[in-house]
């Protein structure tokens, strides 16, 4: 299938150009993009991406999506006042209209996946391109690895009734580097096939998002990173993460 069509194969998502051994029902569940909104930015991702799933699984996503887009909207909030900056800064122009995606995903086990196809890797090593991701992962399986200070990888433990938080690119450029995107990666070392519903959520699609003055202002007085249009980061990345 294409990444259209929403149902990726072991081995078709691709991180750092090796094939990770997951398999996800992923690019249709994204905020839908009507024809034409983005002009030509958003050309690759537009239309209605639902598929038909099975009895009132969609109304159920729907519930999902909506519970935990409000959850990151309190999040960005908290974020916004430990930063000094106004409550709404991440309303408007930036987040009022915050792009989303979610991610069923499952890990296979090791031995399930044909030797010829298999890599030791889950999902490679990478940060998240939004504002920040709510990972719910399986209670009883340590697979998700996140990068620390000292470099070394530890694992994100599971704590049952929680979700993981990951923070994602675009905070690192709006804060110039005063949250910093976590490198994660995983892999599924355990006897039984690992499933994560990962939440990412974004800024605005056709958000410019480079490092606010008061940000600025705390880290030196000078700009660490350009100004980068989500939508641009996004489809660039998606594009270089299917094997085409
Ligand atoms: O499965 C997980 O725990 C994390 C997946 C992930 O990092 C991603 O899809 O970006
Ligand atoms: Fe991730």
């Amino acid at each position: 299938m294409t990444p259209q069509e929403g149902h990726q194969r072991v081995g078709e998502n691709v991180t750092k150009g090796k094939p990770d051994m997951h398999e996800a029902i992923d690019s249709p569940c994204y905020s839908p993009i009507e024809p034409g909104r983005y002009g030509d930015l958003a050309k690759p991702m537009e239309g209605s991406n639902l598929l038909n799933y099975p009895s009132n699984f969609d109304v159920l996503l729907e519930n999902y999506i909506n519970l935990l887009g409000d959850l990151s909207r309190k999040i960005m909030k908290g974020v916004a006042l430990a930063l000094g900056a106004p409550l709404a800064a991440f309303e408007g122009g930036t987040a009022g209209d915050a792009f989303w995606v979610l991610r069923l995903i499952g890990y296979p086990v090791s031995a399930d996946i044909l030797q010829e196809e298999r890599t030791d890797i889950g999902c490679g090593a990478h940060t998240d391109y939004g504002f920040l991701t709510l990972v719910n992962q399986d209670d009883d399986i340590c697979a998700l690895e996140v990068r620390n200070q000292s470099g070394e990888w530890i694992y994100a433990k599971p704590v049952p009734g929680t979700f993981i938080c990951n923070i994602g690119d675009m905070l690192k450029v709006w804060s110039n580097g005063i949250y910093q995107p976590t490198l994660h990666r995983v892999v599924n070392n355990s006897p039984r096939y690992r499933v994560s519903v990962a939440f990412f959520y974004e800024s605005n699609f056709d958000a410019a998002v480079e490092p606010v003055e008061f940000c600025r202002e705390k880290t030196g007085g000078v700009a660490k990173y350009e100004k980068v249009v989500y939508g641009e980061h996004l489809v660039q990345k998606v594009l270089t993460n299917f094997v085409m």
